[in-house]
């Protein structure tokens, strides 16, 4: 249960409303506790009449009376029942809602290296599969749990007043359904699990079919495909058979204990009221209510065993997650506006997971209104360069000082927000491509947004489309091309207006002359500001304040591409080999 004290907060939260669903559940019981002692006056009185005789009218009245009174108790207690469903399942759902929050909350706050190390299909799992099952323990778990606990308190004492050795006799097969039903729970969340992982096996080889139907095709493995897709199935099937198999079990073994009791309460009832031992033949109608009332309920015992274990083992693995602690932190709450200046201090990077040497000993300058580009081959640690200013990590070695301030010291929302940061794989979102530009700036007018598309150079492409900027995209809208997409990513870090911009490797898509469009307007709107291009042509560096060329994660060369151009090493050849494939254009 220790793992499960973490949602004692969300207790302590709505624990008016459990009180009170405590309260409800002891009236629901108490009318319901009350129909078989009516049941079992009716049957008395028919007794009484048939062995004393009296007035027949008198007996009819007396019995309307009774069976009034049962509605009324019947009704009542279903009415209350109801309540409780409400206070209870509605508190759980409450609760299942906070704990989802809680958890995404913290998934937000955790930093780059967590995704890293977590697969998705892992963090969706804990936010979705486990927080069901631990709401069923803050549920039915509690609401069961609880009813259980008042009914045994209420009709037990009950039965032991009114036949004390017939209810000993009763209630014995009772913990043998308790233990049975809880193995047999366990058995089938066992089997169920597997059930589970299967069908998460099928949905994922679906989705990854169908997103690659493109490629299924264009190779001709459908036949291929579908086997192995056939083969899964067949898995899937049988896994469910197995769960079948048992879950078969569940109702005839509890109809055959209650069996096994009704049995019990009718030969021994029946032997004691011979003997006269009992002296009404209702008790024994009674304790036939009663012990189907309390079948349920003891069932329910074992089944609640099993619904905390599986809670338990869900809560552990969401606490892992959220005992997280992210890598990166902000260690100032101040406000710390910022200019732009950049200065990389013999900084070093090696990433935890491969445990690769990003960067070895980088030092530069950029200042404000200034553009750095960056060339160098793939793996040479260009982008890690941008995801350091950014602090999505921090440096193993070295300094970034940012207008003179180490980074750390920075308030990370302010280092943020004054970034504009376009990554190398533009992600755009399932919405509309204004929403998607307008996530640099929520409040951006639609001048705006016009504006930012216009310096992104896709304003005409958007206006072709027929809903314009209202053009939905992603899976249920319209794919839009690699340049096109590349360059509402820019767009959205232009309305942004941010006073450090990141480019990675941001026009890989787009024609020669787009980019020296875009370049221009760049250059235009970022006087002011610091920009980084991380780049593979020399097109885009060469009007740049400074360039630096990494290999291996070194500086290998640097200065301005007139310097550049005329020093024998990578930037030279790299001009040249560029130089040549646009004269054969
Ligand atoms: N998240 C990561 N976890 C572990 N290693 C990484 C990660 N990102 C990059 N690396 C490694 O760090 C090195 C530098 O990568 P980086 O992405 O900075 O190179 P790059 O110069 O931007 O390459 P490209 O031009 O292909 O984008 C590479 O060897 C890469 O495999």
């Amino acid at each position: 249960m220790k793992e499960l004290q973490h949602l004692n907060k969300y207790f302590k939260k709505y624990k008016w409303k459990l009180i009170l669903g405590f309260f409800i559940v002891l009236v629901a019981r108490i009318f319901a506790i009350l129909t078989p002692k009516f049941s079992g006056d009716m049957i008395n009185l028919v007794e009484n009449y048939m062995s004393k005789g009296g007035d027949l009218s008198e007996l009819k009245h007396n019995l309307l009376m009774t069976l009034l009174l049962l509605l009324g108790a019947a009704l009542l207690s279903a009415f209350f029942t109801f309540l409780m469903r409400q206070m209870f399942i509605v508190v759980s759902r409450y609760m299942e809602a906070d704990l989802k929050n809680e958890v995404y909350e913290q998934y937000q706050n955790l930093s780059l290296n967590f995704y890293k190390k977590n697969r998705t299909g892992d963090l969706m799992n804990r936010i979705s599969e486990d927080v069901s099952k631990v709401r069923m323990y803050l549920g039915p778990a509690i609401m069961y749990g609880v009813t259980t606990f008042i009914l045994f308190a209420t009709v037990i004492p009950y039965m032991f007043y009114t036949a004390p050795e017939l209810t000993l006799y009763v209630i014995i097969p009772l913990p043998i359904l308790s233990v049975a039903i809880y193995q047999l729970s366990r058995l089938i969340h066992k089997r169920s699990t597997v059930v589970q992982q299967y069908l998460s096996h099928l949905s994922t080889f679906t989705q990854e079919s169908f997103s690659g139907i493109g490629v299924i095709k264009a190779y001709g493995i459908e036949k291929q495909t579908y086997t192995n897709f056939e083969k899964l199935s067949i898995t899937s099937r049988d896994k469910n058979l197995d769960l079948v198999k048992v879950q078969a079990f569940f109702f005839p073994l509890m109809i055959a204990l209650i069996g096994v009791s009704n049995l019990l309460v009718i030969y021994i009832g029946g032997k004691k009221y011979i003997e006269g031992s009992i002296p009404d033949l209702g008790v024994i109608v009674e304790f036939l209510i009663y012990v189907n009332m309390l079948t349920w309920p003891v069932a329910s015992v074992g089944w609640i065993t099993s619904l905390v274990q599986q809670a338990e083992a869900s809560q552990k693995r969401i606490n892992e997650f959220l005992n997280e602690k992210p890598s990166i932190v902000n260690h100032t709450e101040q406000h710390t506006p910022i200019d732009g200046s950049i200065q990389f201090n013999k900084v070093s990077f090696t990433y935890e997971d491969t445990n690769i040497t990003a960067l070895k000993d980088v030092s530069f300058e950029v200042k404000k209104g200034e553009t750095l580009a960056i060339i160098g081959k793939t793996g040479s640690g260009k982008s890690t360069i941008l995801e350091l200013i950014g602090r999505l990590y921090d440096t193993t070695g070295g300094s970034i000082e940012i207008d003179g301030t180490n980074i750390t010291a920075l308030n990370l929302k302010d280092l943020r927000n004054s970034i504009g940061y376009v990554p190398q794989e533009a992600f755009l979102f399932s919405d509309s491509i204004k929403e998607n530009i307008k996530f640099g700036k929520k409040d951006a007018t639609d001048a705006e947004v016009t504006e930012a598309a216009k310096n992104a150079s896709v304003h005409d492409n958007i206006v072709d489309f027929t809903k314009g900027y209202d053009t939905v995209l992603g899976e249920r809208g319209i794919t839009l091309s690699g340049g096109q997409k590349q360059r509402v990513s820019i767009a959205r870090a232009i309305i942004k207006d941010p006073q450090i911009l990141l480019f990675d490797d941001s026009l890989s898509a787009v024609d020669t002359e787009t980019e020296e469009e875009i370049l221009e307007n760049i250059k235009r709107i970022a006087s002011d500001k610091t920009t980084i291009l991380v780049s593979h042509r020399i097109s885009s560096a060469k009007n740049a304040d400074k360039i630096i060329i990494l290999e291996e994660g070194q500086i290998i060369q640097r200065g301005t591409h007139n310097d550049l151009v005329n020093q024998e090493g990578y930037y030279q050849e790299l001009y040249r080999k560029q130089l040549e494939e646009k004269e054969m254009e």
